[in-house]
């Protein structure tokens, strides 16, 4: 099992992802939907980190939250086709996540959190996920933030909390029946990027 505290098996500090998903614990949410997170999926993240933070082409954006415009609170770097995407290991994850879930990941988006005051607000990821049942891997790099989840109509959160080389995945109808954020903290936090992977057919209802 990849750790970052035992030596590599090919002594490189190129980052790489462990293809068995062997820590990949699941959390059953309700009936229809779940959570599957995977410690340490990724090793050397701190490389990635690094080289995504100077290479993604990083925007800042903006959104209608009812009749004004606001600027989110974080930056993103979005990669429709997945050739694009900045880094070869991001290539590798794509076709890991795709040959373990049985989805076709073929774009990615990268969110940065700059320190404890960016955030994502409650959402489901929509125009991305329009089948009935979505599996949406989410990759930590970085800082350690809250990840929380709790169903539409509220209730309790479920509160992950993915250090670097974590993923996190939801799975079954989260993106419908469920709500997903970052919230901002009021202790101090360096940066984290988040590696979002999509799928063009999940984009279409099913
Ligand atoms: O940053 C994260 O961990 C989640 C980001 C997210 O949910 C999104 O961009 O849709
Ligand atoms: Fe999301």
């Amino acid at each position: 099992m990849p750790s970052e505290h035992q030596p590599s098996l090919f002594a490189s500090d190129e980052p790489s992802v462990d293809a068995a998903f062997t820590t990949a614990r699941r959390i059953v949410l309700d009936e229809h939907s779940w959570v599957e997170v995977v410690p340490g999926w990724l090793s050397g993240a701190d490389a990635l980190f690094d080289d995504l933070m100077t290479t993604a082409g990083w925007e800042q954006r903006d959104r209608w939250m009812y009749t004004r415009r606001v600027v989110e609170p974080r930056l993103t770097a979005q990669y429709p086709r997945l050739a694009d995407a900045p880094h070869p290991l991001l290539h590798t994850a794509a076709q890991a996540l795709s040959a373990h879930y049985g989805v076709t990941y073929d774009g990615l988006w990268i969110n940065l959190y700059r320190d404890h005051r960016d955030s994502t607000g409650w959402h489901g990821d929509g125009a991305s996920t329009r089948r009935r049942e979505c599996v949406v891997p989410v990759l930590t790099l970085g800082a350690q933030r809250r990840f929380l989840l709790r169903p539409v109509g509220g209730g309790p959160s479920t509160d992950l909390r993915p250090v670097a080389g974590d993923l996190v995945v939801m799975g079954g109808r989260c993106q419908t029946d469920w709500r997903h954020c970052v919230p901002k903290q009021t202790t101090p936090s360096g940066p984290r990027i988040s590696v979002n992977f999509s799928a063009s057919e999940q984009a279409v209802p099913d």
